[in-house]
């Protein structure tokens, strides 16, 4: 029984079979976050765009029963003024099986820490899965922006990311700082009565369940080359670790063998003879400008991965377009890559683009294939046509620069 969450009228739930597969009824119940900021612009505009596709691709047999569930600035109105992830949407998203959500703010500095953060955390969504491709016709800074083809695979419940930190001369602080000058024999910290300090946890049994879902994913969808991004020169024991680890994975469960005498490997043949390789982290971010053909599979960690998929989402447009899924072994929560961009909110101007097409994702999760392919052809043809938020419009001489609910309109016209 819930305290605010109203269950729809209709509908029924998604089942985790034992082999961890969907049964997705007809009237799947889909809980989702609004969404601070820009969330109340391009929610409801992805919420209109999904049923028009489901409705058409399946002839009115199949309907979504939209759920709301609450976190974030919205919650704090609904549950009371520092309540911002209610423990029923952590429920609602396990019982549900399948949600979506919208941008959720977090300040910079101090105040809470990242709800987004909390609920990958909480749920135990350790896949933050983003994939970067181009839409011809979107405005990109680079020459041959279609080469850009890539789904990164960041690691989401690890690193610095996790939010272990001290702030600067805090009792806490110096009790660390004190803790690894006196008994740890640490001597680089330059300035230690003034040092905040972060902790940067990277597991083991933490990169191989991650790692292996990326490889059994390249595995799956015949795709060339797994690449293992980490500045493991640097930190050697966090992401030098992770590299090893990856590649120790890739032999010992995929049974890749060494190239040319390594570090890079080559799966069998019968798993599609995928090249596993890894770059630094500095030099792959020059070489997607430079030669982004050479990227398929990108597996990196939390921190890397956050910063990898805005650059990426740049080759290709945009954070506007540039959806995402996070995913544990069964539970899934899809949201958009951006934040919520607190400036246009409320003016209904910015890109639905990366909700809608994170909700295309999550049709093709539920196995609604015709409903997702109807999205991605509706959303070629829109941008085709030169119909465009002023993200793209900006950088389109003589495109329609169209409001944020008038973009979803159009791709719901050109659904086919
Ligand atoms: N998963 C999540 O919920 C995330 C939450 N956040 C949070 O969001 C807040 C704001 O973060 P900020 O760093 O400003 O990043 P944002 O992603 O919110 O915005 C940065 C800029 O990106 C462009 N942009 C973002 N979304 C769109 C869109 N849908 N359509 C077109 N352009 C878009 C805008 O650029 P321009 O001004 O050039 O038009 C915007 O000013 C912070 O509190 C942050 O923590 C950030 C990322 C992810
Ligand atoms: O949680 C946040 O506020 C930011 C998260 C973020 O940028 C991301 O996950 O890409
Ligand atoms: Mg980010």
């Amino acid at each position: 029984m819930y305290q605010h969450i109203k269950m729809p009228e209709k509908g029924d739930k998604i089942q985790v079979n034992n082999d961890l597969t969907l049964s997705v009824p007809d009237n799947p119940i889909i809980p989702f976050i609004e969404g601070d900021g820009i969330g109340a612009d391009i929610t409801p505009v992805m919420q209109k765009v999904v049923d028009a596709a489901v409705a058409k691709a399946y002839n009115n047999r199949r309907k979504i029963a939209w759920m709301e569930i609450y976190a974030g600035e919205k919650s704090t109105r609904i549950y009371g003024q520092d309540v911002w992830l209610p423990d029923e949407t952590l429920t609602a998203a396990k019982e549900f099986v399948v949600s979506i959500k919208g941008p959720l703010t977090t300040p910079v500095g101090g105040g809470i820490r990242s709800i987004n953060v909390a609920l990958r955390q909480e749920l135990d969504l350790y896949i933050c899965l983003r994939p970067v491709r181009y839409f011809k016709g979107v405005p990109s800074p680079l020459k041959n922006p279609e080469k850009t083809d890539m789904i990164i695979f960041r690691e989401n419940s690890e690193d610095i990311y996790a939010g272990v930190e001290w702030e600067a001369e805090t009792v806490e602080a110096k009790k660390v700082i004190n803790f690894l000058t006196r008994e740890m024999g640490v001597e680089k910290i330059r300035f230690p009565n003034t040092s905040g300090i972060g902790i940067k946890p990277v597991s083991r049994e933490g990169t191989e369940r991650f790692v292996r879902k990326a490889i059994q994913y390249a595995v799956d969808n015949q795709k060339k080359s797994v690449t293992l991004v980490h500045k493991g020169n640097i930190m050697k024991f966090t992401e030098g670790a992770f590299k090893n680890w990856g590649y120790a994975l890739a032999s010992r469960e995929f049974g890749a063998e060494l190239l040319d005498g390594g570090p890079w490997m080559k799966l069998p043949q019968d798993k599609g003879g995928i090249i596993i390789k890894d770059v630094i982290a500095d030099a792959f971010l020059q070489q997607i400008l430079l030669r982004p053909e050479e990227y398929d599979v990108v597996t990196t960690m939390n921190l890397n991965g956050d910063y990898i998929s805005d650059a990426l989402a740049a080759q290709v447009g945009g954070i506007g377009i540039a959806p995402g899924a996070n995913l544990s072994d069964s539970v899934a929560i899809f949201e958009a890559t951006h934040g919520t961009a607190p400036k246009y909110a409320g003016k209904d101007q910015v890109n639905p683009g990366s909700i809608i097409l994170s909700a295309e994702m999550m049709l093709r999760h539920l196995g609604w294939t015709e409903a997702a392919e109807m999205i991605i052809r509706g959303m070629e043809i829109t941008i085709q046509d030169e119909i465009v938020t002023y993200d793209f419009a900006r950088l389109m001489p003589g495109a329609r620069k169209v409001s944020c609910s008038q973009f979803g309109e159009a791709l719901i016209e050109r659904l086919r």
